[in-house]
């Protein structure tokens, strides 16, 4: 009998394109009866195929009724993710609702989000009013988190005089001193990795007090270093050694918590480690198919994936959807789990 293969289309934008789809994951991924197919967003979606599964990181109207259209005509194929559960990472007040709303209880750890409050108008940004409860140092977030340069441009704001500069829609938060480490935690559906990663470094009660200018712009701080993040190299040249992990079960129950909230398979979240009482942890990101060829070993975790998810979806007996073309299962059964 002909070895059956499976579908995966991709739709990315050329950035991720290059970054995600390198030839040793598609090998890999062919060698398992994956075949990772290039969507081509020029062209409607329903009429491409047939894919098992569409793997997308798209925005905007247009790439969501694409999708909608092909869900129609192929009821089957598994969308990862659905448009409607990633918008909510597409504003930096709905992302972090879902962390308040977790109920998960640690014997030592415990964990929440900064305090933050959304102005819409510069004149809500000079209403003291609106401020209560809310100590400098903030950072001021845009609003809006849809992947465009802009929607990662911060600022550290000292006092009232660097409010000036800032463009509302913006989200105000507590900046929290936390050692100048943060922990990146990957999701891909079951599989849970947390990384360290360099963060802003702690503010002094001085520099509280002193700095000139009231605000210190800055961009994507934990993407600084490009070049190989092999994680025993990397954490030895931005001295991060040192840093002392969070415990292992308590990060996967926080994952596992918010994959079922957000009904999400492929995300990251920042944690930070309030440094003032160290075993308090906030969740200050979470970002939708994040940078995952940067963990060592992606092309594997990632192809595990696949196959979990199309066997999955024999298993469960959905009827064919015109994917009569990939015959014969060939991925492994076994799929890592932590
Ligand atoms: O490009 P990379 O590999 O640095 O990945 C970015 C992520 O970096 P990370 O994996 O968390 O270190 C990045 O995470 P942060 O927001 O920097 O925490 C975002 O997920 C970014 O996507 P977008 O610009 O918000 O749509 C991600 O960018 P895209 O690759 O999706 O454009
Ligand atoms: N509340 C906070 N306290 C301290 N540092 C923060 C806080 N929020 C963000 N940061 C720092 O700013 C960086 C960017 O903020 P983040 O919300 O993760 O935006 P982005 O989506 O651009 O990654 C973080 O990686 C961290 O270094
Ligand atoms: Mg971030
Ligand atoms: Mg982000």
């Amino acid at each position: 009998m002909a070895e059956r293969r499976f579908g995966v289309g991709y739709a990315l934008a050329p950035k991720k394109q290059r970054s995600f789809i390198q030839e040793s994951l598609v090998n890999l991924a062919r060698s398992r009866g994956i075949d990772l197919v290039r969507i081509d967003t020029d062209r409607s979606l329903a009429d491409q195929g047939p894919f098992d599964c569409v793997l997308h990181k798209l925005y905007g109207d247009d790439w969501k009724l694409q999708l909608a259209e092909f869900r129609v005509k192929n009821p089957n194929a598994v969308i990862l993710d659905a448009p409607e559960a990633i918008e909510r990472l597409h504003n930096r007040i709905s992302m972090l609702q879902v962390v308040s709303e977790l109920k998960i209880e640690h014997e030592s750890n415990t964990f929440g989000i900064p305090k933050q409050i959304v102005i819409y108008d510069k004149q809500t940004l000079f209403d003291r009013q609106a401020w209560e409860g809310l100590k400098f140092p903030v950072i001021a977030k845009p609003l809006v988190a849809d992947g465009s340069a802009k929607s990662h441009k911060m600022a550290l704001v000292f006092n009232h005089d660097g409010l000036d500069n800032l463009k509302p829609p913006i989200v105000l938060q507590e900046f929290v001193n936390h050692g100048g480490v943060i922990f990146k935690v990957y999701v891909v559906g079951e599989y849970v990795k947390c990384v360290k990663r360099k963060s802003l470094p702690d503010v002094s009660e001085e520099e509280k007090l002193g700095s000139l200018d009231g605000l210190m712009s800055f961009s994507q701080i934990s993407n600084l270093a490009n070049n190989e993040r092999t994680d025993d190299k990397y954490y030895k040249m931005m001295q991060l050694d040192d840093t002392e992990m969070p415990p292992q079960s308590f990060i996967t129950d926080i994952a596992r918590g918010l994959q079922q909230a957000m009904k999400l398979n492929l995300f990251n979240f920042d944690v930070i480690r309030d440094a003032r009482f160290g075993n308090r942890y906030l969740i200050i990101d979470i970002n939708y198919f994040p940078g995952y060829a940067k963990m060592p070993g992606y092309e594997t975790l990632l192809t595990d994936f696949f196959c979990d998810i199309v066997q999955k979806r024999e298993k469960d007996g959905v009827e064919s959807t015109g994917l009569d073309s990939y015959e014969v299962l060939s991925c492994d059964d076994e799929v890592r789990k932590l």
